[in-house]
């Protein structure tokens, strides 16, 4: 069972509200402190990888603008999380180191020059969670006019994907780098190639300007569920972070068996793709503290910071719903397809919009004892997820909780590590630094 720890580099991630509380270090996130902190708190507890997700541009669908994000510190200002890894780096050994960029905020050239360069310092603890962007924002603050169709943004994430293939895997031979300090040849000129990129979103002719890193490759992170998103995973990831129901694992439809059934198809095995589930643990001392721990953050807990988030996510704007209007009295004609699948999603149709929006929130925690919290991580387990993306709602108080009680349970069931395996992260993970040869990055290696 695989173990992340899941933040963002700014005020307020997924739990809105909770950051005025004075048990989290959410204000501090513009500081180096809190983040080295819980790189050592995350090591000590053998946690697999700190995940930082990021979005470039800021949440303004509710009620027409973002005035609701700026008030809540709801992911903006958000700080960029690539930069905070050397500092983080430097104080473990082990601890990976997954973060997340968008197809469309960096040209491929430098975006995987600034890969190689933290594979490097980090000494192959790195990995890119590949988002494509949702927010219309974004696309307005890069120039872009509008945000490319949902299909357009994976096709452009298809060719991002192959240009930085190509520069990490096929532009420098494995023997190209000397060192000779007698002959006077740091790197063989014949053994790094260019890569005569042209295709339509990019010209890249290179050569990649880093040496190999250890795993060349980053660690390949995806969180995309659509059609379209799931034949991304299939074809590129190695890590997919799911945020679903444990019912809807078994059986042939669940994403779990169609993104691997999809990724056989394309010459990979079903055990390159591994899944991590989002939950947000609320550890107690007894069931009852547990709970009185939970019944504390939902009261605190902001909705309208929630329905900001949602309604950036999905693209509507539910500030114009009536959040007491009991679902059954929905006109589903009028709303748009993404409200009536949450609708849809609810079996209580008796139960509001604002019930709704709450039982959601509340699905997503996992509360009780440690034992408790162990029986249920194993249950997931058991329905086939590989491991966790832990939500916090206070940090590092979530991560610290969950290590004192919940780790040393799971380790005692032989669930989880009790020593890091050496070398790089996808050697922990998968057994070797680099991507195996059935990966279509292993196509562009040279020799
Ligand atoms: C659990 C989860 C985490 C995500 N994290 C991010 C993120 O940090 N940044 C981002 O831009 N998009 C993030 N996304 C959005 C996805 O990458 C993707 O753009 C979105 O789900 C739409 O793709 P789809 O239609 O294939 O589901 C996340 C999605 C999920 C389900």
């Amino acid at each position: 069972m695989l173990l992340n720890a899941f933040h963002m580099n700014c005020v307020s991630h997924i739990q809105h509200g909770l950051w005025v509380r004075d048990d989290t270090r959410q204000l501090e996130y513009t500081q180096l402190e809190p983040w080295v902190e819980l790189a050592q708190i995350l090591e000590k507890g053998c946690f697999d990888a700190l995940f930082l997700a990021d979005v470039i541009g800021l949440y303004d669908t509710y009620r027409g603008g973002p005035e609701t994000s700026i008030l809540e510190g709801m992911q903006v200002p958000v700080n960029d999380p690539a930069l905070l890894i050397p500092a983080m780096a430097h104080v473990t050994e082990h601890l990976g180191f997954a973060f997340t960029s968008s197809v469309l905020q960096t040209h491929p050239f430098t975006f995987a020059r600034q890969i190689s360069t933290l594979d490097h310092l980090t000494r192959g603890r790195v990995a890119w969670n590949v988002v494509t962007s949702y927010l219309s924002n974004a696309a307005a603050s890069l120039g872009l006019g509008g945000l490319p169709s949902h299909d357009e943004r994976y096709e452009r994430a298809d060719e991002y994907l192959d240009v930085t293939y190509k520069l990490w895997e096929g532009s420098w031979e494995d023997d190209a780098v000397l060192r000779d300090t007698q002959r006077r040849m740091y790197a063989d000129p014949a053994k790094v190639h260019p890569i005569h990129h042209a295709g339509k979103h990019y010209e890249v002719v290179g050569p990649h300007l880093c040496e190999p890193s250890p795993q060349r490759t980053p660690l390949l992170f995806q969180a995309g569920s659509s059609t379209r998103g799931r034949q991304f995973a299939a074809k590129h990831a190695e890590c997919v972070f799911i945020v679903t129901s444990r019912s809807s694992l078994s059986g042939s439809a669940s994403i779990i068996q169609d993104i691997r059934t999809q990724a056989v198809r394309q010459g990979r095995r079903p055990e390159d793709v591994r899944f991590f589930q989002g939950l947000t643990p609320v550890v107690g001392g007894t069931e009852a503290e547990a709970k009185a721990k939970e019944a504390a953050f939902i009261e605190q807990a902001n909705m309208e910071g929630s329905l900001a988030h949602m309604s950036g996510s999905i693209g509507v704007d539910l500030g114009t719903i009536n959040l007491d209007q009991p679902l059954a009295t929905f006109d589903f004609q009028s709303v748009r397809g993404s409200v009536k699948g949450l609708i849809e999603s609810s079996p209580d149709k008796s139960a509001t919009f604002r019930d709704l929006i709450r039982s959601r929130m509340l699905r997503q925690f996992l509360t009780g004892t440690p034992e408790q919290i162990a029986d249920e991580l194993q249950a997931w387990f058991e329905a086939g997820v590989d491991g966790f993306n832990l939500v916090y709602t206070v940090t590092p108080g979530t991560f610290v909780d969950f290590i004192d009680g919940v780790v040393p349970v799971l380790q005692a069931r032989g669930l989880v590590q009790r020593a890091y395996a050496p070398g790089p992260l996808r050697q922990k993970l998968f057994g070797e630094a680099r991507l195996p040869k059935r990966h279509p990055a292993a196509a562009y290696r040279r020799g």
